[in-house]
Parts: structure tokens; C-alpha cells; sequence
């Protein structure tokens, strides 16, 4: 039996064409509401399993706005709607729909979009529910040891970083007055987390008790709310306590989030981070979603004790000389220790075992392919082969034979016939790097594989069954990718099941050290050199460059400065020259476009600029000064379909 779905529609003759195309498709369709109050009342009596929606409906409210009802009730939705105002899409993207579709529309398209979300859907299903129950979980452990309350609040910080990423937690009893209940959970610049009574955050800030007794008195309201960017700034100039902490540690954004106690007292928690645009709509949700959690953190952790919160002072330390020792702390090869990737390795864990299709992405030399490897490593595929295809290196004209194979005979030159990658990885993994490369043709022989798991060889009229798990990397914006017609949106969703987002290096210098170490052991096993560690100042270089090369960078700059080293430590650092402006380099792991991509690109783009017209006047042919028969063809043979254009 197919889901059960409400159609919120004000214009019946629509939401009628919609009803009947749902229901040949094997939908129950429970209902139609032009306006947001009948869509509520529906909801509540049908208990529909999925929302779809237009726009703008009867009444004052939108469908942004039962959105909104929606993800708060948990209830699935897609956006069918003529508008196509970038602004209206910008807030109803903010919703995070499971699709959209613009009027008018095919009957095929409606099926593939549902059939796409409800994939989407129970991935996402499947996969949300461990981590509230881990954060849960990990708040009860905690609480049940016998550490101290400081030492339990830190291990607290540090568990919550997988949800939400912070540099401090103030975590505030509403109302309170100074000698109350609050704490604050402060990272410092070694990752490491401090707790601070109220009394030494203000001795730290160099506020007084005076000013701060003053400043309470203004208003506070802030709200289950996300403040970034221009709004924190606001929200600083109605709290100069807030103003003065967030100066002091550099915090640009805020998540303000309440919790009821059963007792009836409220518990204000205020995530700070350094990070200008740190927080979204999906993080209020998750700590909605993880309230109990918090509940417990504040009654069994932070209330269980009344002695007063040990002060503890923020010190700035010069890092000390790092000796290269030869036992490293790493999650299955993967050094680090930072909260951004710990969160990584929380997701590697939950997907490893599972047969979903990975999507990481992460600039070049994040460590993409380290993490494909760990992912199969840890899956049930792991006696299995890991088959590593960069799509970027392959030749254009081989790609489709070099993936799924050809037949003797299949072009010029197919002089025998040949197993391709899908089928060398029959049973266990393929790794598509550069996946945002490949061409749109084997994008849609790679959604086959995706959606029936099966393959055709070049030449050959017969198709082929695999059991491959597919994880592919990108270091490109597939979402720009996608809106720019080189790729597929349906291929999109399909890959984007389980994003991992693999951040930079600079995004998380705390590693710095260790990873530095890490390669300096491998490294000095390999020379003859007497180099025992890294100084101080060489590590504070380390730790002040902004690494656009990531770890791959950082892993080639140690290997250099051992070479160069002197002494018993590497002193300089001597870091590597940026092109100059003007200087045309081809980096690492770049191809260089064809002609024909080229011409596509170029002739995609008059298009768009044309609105589509190819003919007559102010039309693509003759922007191009071509026929546009020539035009016509061109567009053809490149493979240029008209939505891309749109
Ligand atoms: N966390 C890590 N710990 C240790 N070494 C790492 C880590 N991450 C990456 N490396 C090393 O850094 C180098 C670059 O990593 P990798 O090739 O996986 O990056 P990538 O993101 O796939 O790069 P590209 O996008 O250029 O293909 C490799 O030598 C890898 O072994």
C-alpha cells in the first residue's frame, strides 16, 4: 500500500489534476485544503504520511509557513508551485522540502520526484534516529560516573559537538540572579573545554560585578532562535554582557534554545561560536528533537551539585616543542581529534554497516578517499574489493567503457572485450572520485546502476546484475552543478542520501599538531635524519596558515622540512609560495576541460542568456553568428536539453 497524501492546493482544478495523477500512481490521496487552517484540520483527522503543497493558498498564511507546522509535526512535504521568485525559493528552500516542482508539470515528473523523496525520506529516517538516541545515551553514561561535575560538564561539551558545533555553551537559569546557577563551557585555543562560573567568565572578560548587575536588567528575550552575521551584531547591542563575552572571545554567531524544566524553571542554553554563519533552522530542530537529553543534562549534571563551580582561569599557552612519538590516537587511520571531525566519524560509524550510497564532499585533499576507504573497511564488504575510479583522470571517450565495460568490436580499437569497474567491484565497492566530472551521458547509466542495479556493456544489447555500493567524492558544489545542467538532478538525490561534509583543514586547526606529528614519525622512519620533533614557533606557523592545499599540503611540508632540518627539531617552517596573480597553474588533481566541454559550457550559457530562443533576432544563432541549423545540431550533438536552458 502506497502513502497517504494531503494536497494542499487552492486552485481545484490543479489540485483535482494532481489527486487523479496521484492516485493512477498508487497514492491514496486523503484530502485537498486550499488554505493553510483546513490543511491543519486535515492533518489532524487524516494523519496524512507526506504534504504536498503549493505556495501561495487561501488566507493569509502560505505554505512556507505550514512548512514550517510541518517539520515541527515531522511530517514529509514537496513544494508544487508556479513561482519561481529567486526570493520565494531561497525561504521555501530554508524549509528543507524533500523537492520541488514548478507548474506546469509532467505526470512522470510528479512520479519521480515522490518516488525520489520517499527514497530520501526513509533513508534519512533510518539514519537520524540512532544519533538522538547516542546523545541520549552518552548524557545518561556520563551522568551515572563518578567524575567531578567540571569534569562530567566537559565530557557533556564535548559529546554535543557532533550536534551542534560550538566555542561556548552558556547554559543560564532564566531569571537568575549572579550568585545562580549558570556555567559556561569555553574551548580554548588547544580544543580544549573549560567550565567558568559566572564569576571567573567575568573576571576573564574584566567585566565587574557592577556593570554586569546593570547590564542584566536588559532585555533577554531571545527566543529558540538562530542569530548569524548581522543579526548577532544586533543581538550584542541588546545585551552588553553578551557583547562583551562575544568581543572578548570573538564568537559572530548565536543558537538560543530554552528548555522547561518539570520543576517549571526555564534553563536558557546559548551556543556561541566563532564561525560568522554557524547555525541554521535544522539545528533548532535537532535540538528540539534532543530536548529530553538537555533536560537531563541540566537535572543529573549541572543541578546534582550545589558546590560552587570551581574557577578556572583561560590561559593562552605557546604550544610546546611536539616530539614525534609513534603511537597515534586515530579512528581506524584517520588522525584527528577536533569536534568537526569527530562528527565525521560519528557518521562513518552509522553508515559503514549499512548498504546506503555515500556523497563526500570536501575540498581537495580533505582526506575524501581515506574516509571512502574507512567507510568499506568497516562495512560487511570488506573482504571484498574497494575499486577506486577518478573520474577526472579518465579520457572522455573512455569513461563509459571504463566503468561498465564493452564488447569486442564496441568502437574502433575495442579489440577485446572488456570487464569494466561496476563489475571488477561485483560485491563490494566502487569509489567514484570527482564524481561532479563525469559527463552527462554516464550520468544516466550510472543512475541505472543506482536505481536497478544492473549494467550494460558498451556494444553489448544485454544488461548485467552487480551488487556494487556505490560511495563517490566531490569537491565541487554538485547543488551549482545541477542548477547549471551538468548534472542530473534525479542522479543528485540519489547519491545525496548520506552526505558526509569532510571539513578543511583550516576549519579545524586543533588538528594541526597532531596530524604534524603523525606525518613527521612516518617520515623520519624514512630518512636517515636525526629529527626528533617540531618547536614551539614552528608549530604557531603551523597553526596560523590558512592550508588551501589541506592535509595533502600539510603532509608535503613536513616531508620537506625534515629534509631541511638542521637540527634535532624543524625550527623554520618555511611555507610554500602562492602563485602570483597571473601565473597559470594546473594544480593537482584539475583536468583540463576538451573543446566540446568547452563549446557546451559556452553555448549553455548564450542560451540561458537568450532565455532559450535560438532563432530570429536577439536569439542564441545570432549572438553565436552561426546558421542555427549549425546551432541546432551543435545543441544536439552536446547533449543540451531545453530544461537545462531554463
Ligand atoms: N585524517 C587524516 N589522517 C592522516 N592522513 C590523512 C588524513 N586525511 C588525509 N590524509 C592524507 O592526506 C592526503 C590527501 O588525502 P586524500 O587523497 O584522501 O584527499 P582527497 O580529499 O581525496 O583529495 P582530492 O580531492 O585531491 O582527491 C593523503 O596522503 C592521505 O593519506
Amino acid at each position: 500500500m502506497k502513502e497517504n497524501i494531503l494536497i494542499v492546493e487552492d486552485e481545484f482544478i490543479v489540485a483535482n489534476d494532481l489527486r487523479i495523477m496521484l492516485q493512477k500512481a498508487g497514492y491514496k490521496v486523503c484530502g485537498i485544503a486550499p488554505s493553510v487552517a483546513k490543511a491543519i484540520d486535515l492533518i489532524k483527522a487524516k494523519n496524512p504520511d507526506w504534504v504536498l503543497l503549493d505556495i501561495f493558498l487561501q488566507g493569509t498564511k502560505t505554505g512556507i509557513d505550514l512548512a514550517n507546522q510541518l517539520s515541527e509535526m515531522g511530517i514529509p512535504f514537496i513544494y508544487i508551485s508556479a513561482n519561481t521568485n529567486q526570493a520565494i525559493l531561497e525561504a521555501a528552500k530554508a524549509t528543507e522540502p524533500y523537492g520541488f516542482l514548478v507548474k506546469p508539470f509532467r505526470e512522470k515528473d510528479l512520479v519521480v520526484m515522490l518516488d525520489i523523496a520517499l527514497y530520501r525520506h526513509q533513508q534519512s529516517r533510518k539514519f537520524n534516529q540512532p544519533k538522538e538516541a547516542t546523545l541520549r545515551e552518552q548524557i545518561e553514561q556520563i551522568a551515572a560516573k563518578t567524575d567531578s561535575k567540571d569534569e562530567k560538564l566537559k565530557q557533556v561539551a564535548t559529546a554535543l559537538q557532533s550536534i551542534i558545533p560550538f566555542n561556548c555553551l552558556n547554559i543560564n537559569k532564566n531569571e537568575a540572579s549572579i550568585e545562580s546557577e549558570q556555567v559556561y563551557l569555553i574551548k580554548n585555543t588547544l580544543n580544549i573545554f573549560q567550565v567558568l562560573s559566572l564569576n571567573a567568565a567575568l573576571d576573564v572578560t574584566g567585566v565587574s560585578h557592577r556593570n554586569y548587575r546593570s547590564w542584566r536588567s536588559s532585555p533577554q528575550d531571545t527566543g529558540n532562535q538562530f542569530y548569524n552575521n548581522f543579526e548577532f551584531r544586533r543581538l550584542k547591542m541588546d545585551s552588553l554582557w553578551l557583547k562583551a563575552l562575544s568581543d572578548h572571545y570573538k564568537y559572530q554567531s548565536a543558537l538560543c534554545y530554552d528548555i522547561r524544566l518539570e520543576s517549571g524553571y526555564v534553563y536558557k542554553l546559548t551556543f556561541l561560536s566563532t564561525g560568522l554563519d554557524s547555525y541554521n533552522k535544522l539545528q533548532l530542530d535537532l535540538l528540539q528533537k534532543n530536548a529530553p537529553a538537555f533536560n537531563q543534562l541540566i537535572s543529573d549534571i549541572l543541578l546534582k551539585n550545589d558546590a560552587e563551580v570551581k574557577q578556572v582561569r583561560t590561559a593562552r599557552v605557546s604550544p610546546a616543542p611536539v616530539a614525534a612519538v609513534s603511537t597515534h590516537q586515530s579512528f581506524n587511520g584517520i588522525i584527528g581529534e577536533s569536534p568537526l571531525l569527530k562528527a565525521v566519524f560519528n557518521k562513518i560509524n552509522i553508515v559503514a554497516p549499512d548498504e546506503t550510497s555515500v556523497l563526500i564532499m570536501g575540498e581537495s585533499g580533505t582526506g575524501k578517499e581515506r574516509i571512502a576507504q574507512t567507510i568499506h573497511k568497516l562495512s560487511p564488504r570488506k573482504n571484498k574489493l574497494l575499486v577506486t575510479v577518478n573520474c577526472a583522470a579518465l579520457p572522455i571517450n573512455l569513461i563509459e567503457s571504463e566503468l561498465f565495460g564493452h564488447e569486442k568490436g564496441a568502437f574502433t580499437g575495442a579489440t577485446e572485450k572488456r570487464t569494466g569497474k561496476f563489475e571488477q567491484a561485483d560485491g563490494g565497492t566502487i569509489f567514484l572520485d570527482e564524481i561532479g566530472e563525469l559527463p552527462l551521458e554516464a550520468q544516466v547509466k550510472l543512475l541505472r546502476v543506482l536505481q536497478e542495479k544492473e549494467i550494460e556493456r558498451l556494444g553489448g544489447n544485454y544488461t548485467k546484475k552487480v551488487n556494487v555500493r556505490i560511495i563517490a567524492a566531490t569537491n565541487r558544489n554538485l547543488e551549482k552543478e545541477v542548477a547549471e545542467g551538468r548534472f542530473r538532478l534525479d542522479l543528485y538525490y540519489r547519491l545525496n542520501v548520506f552526505p558526509i561534509e569532510l571539513p578543511s583543514l583550516r576549519q579545524r586547526k586543533e588538528d594541526i599538531p597532531i596530524l604534524a606529528n603523525y606525518f613527521l614519525d612516518r617520515f623520519i622512519k624514512k630518512t636517515n635524519k636525526n629529527v626528533t620533533g617540531i618547536s614551539g614557533e614552528a608549530m604557531l606557523t603551523l597553526m596560523d596558515y590558512d592550508w588551501p592545499g589541506n592535509i595533502r599540503e600539510l603532509e608535503h611540508l613536513i616531508e620537506r622540512s625534515i629534509l631541511m632540518a638542521t637540527g634535532d627539531f624543524i625550527e623554520n617552517i618555511e611555507m610554500a609560495k602562492l602563485p602570483s596573480a597571473g601565473t597559470f597553474q594546473v594544480q593537482e588533481g584539475y583536468r583540463v576541460r576538451t573543446m566540446e566541454e568547452m563549446e557546451r559550457e559556452h553555448i549553455l550559457e548564450i542560451l540561458k542568456l537568450c532565455k532559450g530562443k535560438i532563432y530570429g533576432e536577439g536569439g542564441a544563432a545570432e549572438m553565436l553568428n552561426i546558421p542555427s541549423t549549425t546551432l541546432n545540431s551543435k545543441i544536439k550533438k552536446l547533449g543540451i536539453k531545453y530544461e537545462y536552458v531554463k
